[in-house]
């Protein structure tokens, strides 16, 4: 910050610069009166202009401006180096303040405090003492210029070239009618006309007082001659004609011209309208038949105002090239596609005359006033790729590779808002029984994996029947088969009865169930193994198996596994691929990418791609060993509230509930005061045989008396069925939400007539604080990738409160990297059982509900906070 002038100091700088004022005004005058001298008026003019002097030189120094207009001039005038003549005069007088923004070159012409400090009626002024101040003493033109502006407006807005501009037709009148007024004034080009019409936000029209004084010295440099000659003899003999717009094409008003009626003949967009008997075109032609029209000597056609004024709005030095005839520009603009919505994508380009009239083309444009940019459906971005292609000036870069095989199903269609249509598949080959027990929406499911040529991932909902469809896509392609059926260990019977159910057609004898590692893979017409026996047994595959069906596919998340590993080569080599899963990404888009290749190899052929695009993954290992320790400690602390919780609910009567709980410590707290209680019960965890597991859950199906399952997180989340229960209510919190929803819907599936109650407890101040936000932020990314529908907001009040303390984001960081990394879930399902050897994870499978309810019946979440466990009261 420097020290403020002294009055006395002020003082000086004030007569300094008035002398200085004087001396330059002087040597002007002189420089003005040997050039005079030497050359004729045009030719004069014309080097005047491109000197940057003047032609009516004033004869006295400018009145002094104030003097904060001043010093804010002397500042930037310092500021300056070399030669402070702006290389094109003529920015500086038209600009406007929007221009100027856009414009750095403008906005270093125009001093700043001019604009704001003077009101409207005194800008001339102050306009025109800046750069006389400043400039050395080869004044630039637009001193002088602007000078006039003041007096001379009101007189040159009468002349017949002020009326055109504000009527383009009436121009063309006058032009006709007395060519005579045109004399002595060069021949106006129609688009500085229509600019001089808008009004300058600075108050003034210093363009009108300009170009209206017949001032030779506005013309742009280097166009005066040709144009001043060859135009302005077109102006007095031509036929005058207009270009008007109409929608997204222009008209041409004007009379019989054979020469021009061969130009419009030439134009493929051309159209004649006999009832207005006007030709006309699209604006893509418009450039073109400007230029050809203005080789015709016998012709003068009026550009479009509109156009002209758009060719304006992006260009720094907006008024020289509206003074510029209409010929095509020669600037070259680069930008590419992106896509900004499911359905559209963005233009991000800068202006092209041309491009813009192209963009007026397409069917879905739609133009953001905002950003300035024209969006598309996503149907007519292979049409308009193409079409640009055909304009020499513009280069539009498509979307990204991947972007186009993601979506290649819309880029192929032609028209916009067609709905893809699946055709019905012939199912005649196909078991009666099957085929018409397929529910609508399971034929609809059928359909779509023909269409698709039986590679796909089927990823309903869980319990919606994805088995009865597999099992029909299966069989349309029966004689492709032998079949592998690759599924968790605990379902592979349940598998054997869907299909000895479903197709009566197959013999029993023909299914083969692998058991043991001993046993032939190839050995049945339908072959069913569990995913850890295919990586033992995958050696003794001779010949590949052409349709594979994979249940529960989201196995197959982590290619390091062996069952991975085993599973791969196979899909790769099938023919016929059906991934099964309702929940295809448990925890992170990342998940996918096994599920993805194995369907279609060639969609993401390296992970990188992928991953750049859909996962923020980051390699970070850390505190997991002391998280996990909080996680035990938390369940420790959870137990007397959980228990409380639970006997609430039993006392205020709610009958059959599930309880969740992940922790051994837990699950061993709960079923011991259930006994002490006398309630009944039953409990699966990962020590339950698999035998053992059907028969509870159906003792619970069945048994009224059976009022809890208590249930671990990890053994008995998936392939079981407790739809006679409508609660379930989750002691303890897990950091994979896929595992949560899919634990949620042993309840909520089909055979369940009544809405379901989820009750999440969630303890404050443990670490539940950090796993709960982890989990919301979890599903937030399933449901902005389209892999979830789940919606947590409800749960804001968990959200704030670990926030307050800075330090506590910290854990939640730690939570959310340990957990996040890559693979980290099976690992870190691992590491937790070091610290509860009892509740083992292990795919164990279950009875499932045969029965047909057709309604998906409602799902309500509720989420308890215990804040102060001793004050634990239930909420019901
Ligand atoms: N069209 C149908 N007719 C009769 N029963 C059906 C039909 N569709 C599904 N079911 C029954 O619904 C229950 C759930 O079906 P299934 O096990 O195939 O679901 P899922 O989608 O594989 O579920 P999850 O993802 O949980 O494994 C099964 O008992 C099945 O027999």
């Amino acid at each position: 910050m420097s020290l403020p002038l002294t009055e006395e100091q002020r003082k000086k700088i004030e007569e300094n610069r008035q002398k200085a004022l004087a001396r330059r005004a002087e040597k002007l005058l002189a420089e003005q009166h040997q050039r005079a001298g030497s050359g004729s008026s045009i030719a004069t003019s014309s080097s005047q202009s491109k000197q940057g002097l003047p032609p009516n030189l004033p004869r006295e120094p400018p009145k002094p401006v104030s003097h904060g207009v001043l010093f804010k001039q002397q500042n930037l005038s310092s500021s300056s180096t070399g030669d402070q003549r702006p290389a094109n005069p003529h920015h500086f007088h038209l600009s406007t303040p929007q221009q100027a923004e856009g414009s750095g070159k403008i906005q270093e012409d125009v001093p700043t405090a001019c604009l704001s400090h003077s009101p409207p009626s005194q800008m001339t002024a102050t306009r025109v003492s800046p750069p006389l101040a400043k400039s050395p003493p080869g004044a630039p033109t637009q001193q002088l210029l602007c000078y006039q502006s003041g007096p001379a407006s009101h007189e040159t807005k009468s002349t017949p070239f002020a009326n055109t501009a504000r009527e383009p037709l009436a121009k063309a009148k006058s032009f006709q009618k007395t060519p005579a007024s045109s004399f002595g004034q060069p021949h106006r080009d129609p688009g500085l006309d229509a600019k001089a019409e808008r009004p300058s936000t600075s108050g003034q029209n210093i363009s009108d007082s300009r170009c209206g004084s017949g001032s030779v010295t506005a013309r742009p440099e280097g166009r005066l001659p040709q144009k001043s000659g060859a135009s302005f003899h077109k102006a007095v003999s031509s036929q005058q004609g207009t270009c008007i717009r109409s929608g997204d094409r222009f008209q041409v008003k004007i009379g019989y011209n054979a020469h021009l009626i061969a130009v419009f003949k030439s134009l493929p967009s051309r159209s004649y309208d006999p009832a207005t008997k006007m030709w006309n075109f699209s604006m893509t032609d418009y450039s073109a038949l400007m230029k050809a029209a203005q080789s015709l000597p016998s012709v003068t056609l009026q550009p479009l105002e509109e156009a002209e004024d758009s060719r304006e709005l992006p260009s720094a030095g907006g008024v020289v090239q509206a003074c510029l005839p209409s010929a095509p520009s020669l600037a070259f603009v680069k930008g590419r596609c992106v896509l900004i919505s499911r359905a559209r994508f963005e233009a991000d380009i800068g202006y092209s005359e041309h491009l813009t009239a192209l963009f007026k083309q397409m069917d879905s444009r739609n133009y953001d006033a905002k950003t300035r940019r024209w969006s598309f459906l996503l149907e007519e971005h292979n049409k308009l790729i193409a079409q640009v292609r055909c304009l020499p000036q513009v280069q539009l870069d498509p979307l990204p590779k991947t972007l186009t095989l993601a979506f290649a199903s819309q880029l192929e269609k032609t028209s916009p808002c067609v709905p893809e249509t699946i055709p019905e598949a012939d199912l005649s080959g196909v078991d009666s029984k099957l085929v018409s027990s397929l529910l609508p929406f399971q034929r609809v499911g059928v359909n779509f994996a023909i269409a698709k040529r039986g590679r796909l991932l089927l990823a309903d909902d869980m319990g919606l029947g994805k088995t009865i469809q597999a099992i029909c896509i299966a069989a349309f392609y029966r004689k492709e088969w032998p079949l592998l059926v690759v599924v968790p260990s605990s379902v592979r019977f349940t598998w054997e009865q869907a299909f000895l159910r479903w197709l009566p057609s197959l013999s029993p004898d023909r299914i083969n169930v692998v058991v043991t590692g001993k046993d032939r893979l190839t050995a049945g017409l339908v072959n069913i193994v569990s995913f850890d026996l295919l990586s033992k047994l995958e050696k003794q595959l001779k010949t590949p198996f052409k349709v594979v069906i994979i249940d529960e596919s989201h196995f197959l998340k982590n290619i390091k596994t062996a069952r991975c590993r085993a599973a791969m080569p196979i899909l790769k080599v099938a023919k016929r691929v059906i991934l099964l899963s309702g929940t295809p990404a448990m925890s992170r888009p990342a998940e996918l990418y096994t599920q993805i290749i194995g369907v279609r190899p060639t969609f993401f052929p390296q992970f990188h791609a992928f991953g750049l695009r859909y996962c923020d993954a980051k390699q970070n290992r850390q505190q997991k060993e002391a998280l996990l320790l909080f996680f035990s400690r938390t369940a420790e602390a959870k137990i007397p509230c959980v228990i409380e919780y639970v006997l609430d609910l039993l006392e205020s009567g709610r009958q059959k509930f599930l309880v969740f709980a992940h922790h051994k410590v837990v699950l061993d707290a709960l079923t011991k005061e259930l006994e002490r209680k006398h309630v009944q019960h039953v409990r699966i965890d990962g020590s339950t045989s698999s035998a053992d597991r059907d028969d509870l859950c159906q003792q619970f199906q069945l048994f009224e008396s059976h009022a809890v399952a208590v249930l671990s997180i990890t053994a008995a989340s998936m392939g079981l069925t407790f739809s006679s229960a409508d609660l379930v209510v989750f002691a303890e919190l897990f950091w994979n939400p896929g595992v949560l929803l899919q634990a949620e819907d042993r309840v909520h599936r089909i055979g369940q007539s009544s809405s379901v109650s989820i009750h999440y407890l969630v303890a404050k101040g443990t670490a539940d604080d950090y796993l709960w936000p982890m989990i919301q932020e979890k599903i937030k990314v399933l449901g902005e990738a389209g892999l979830s529908q789940t919606n947590f907001s409800e749960m804001a009040e968990a959200t704030d409160y670990f926030h307050k303390d800075p330090k506590q984001q910290q854990i939640y960081d730690f939570f959310q990297k340990s957990f996040e990394e890559d693979g980290s879930d099976r690992e870190l399902l691992e590491a937790a059982e070091s610290f509860d050897p009892g509740s083992g994870f292990q795919d164990l499978g279950g009875m499932l509900d045969e029965s047909t309810l057709m309604d998906s019946p409602l799902k309500k979440r509720r989420f308890e906070f215990f804040d102060n466990f001793d004050s634990f009261t239930s909420p019901l």
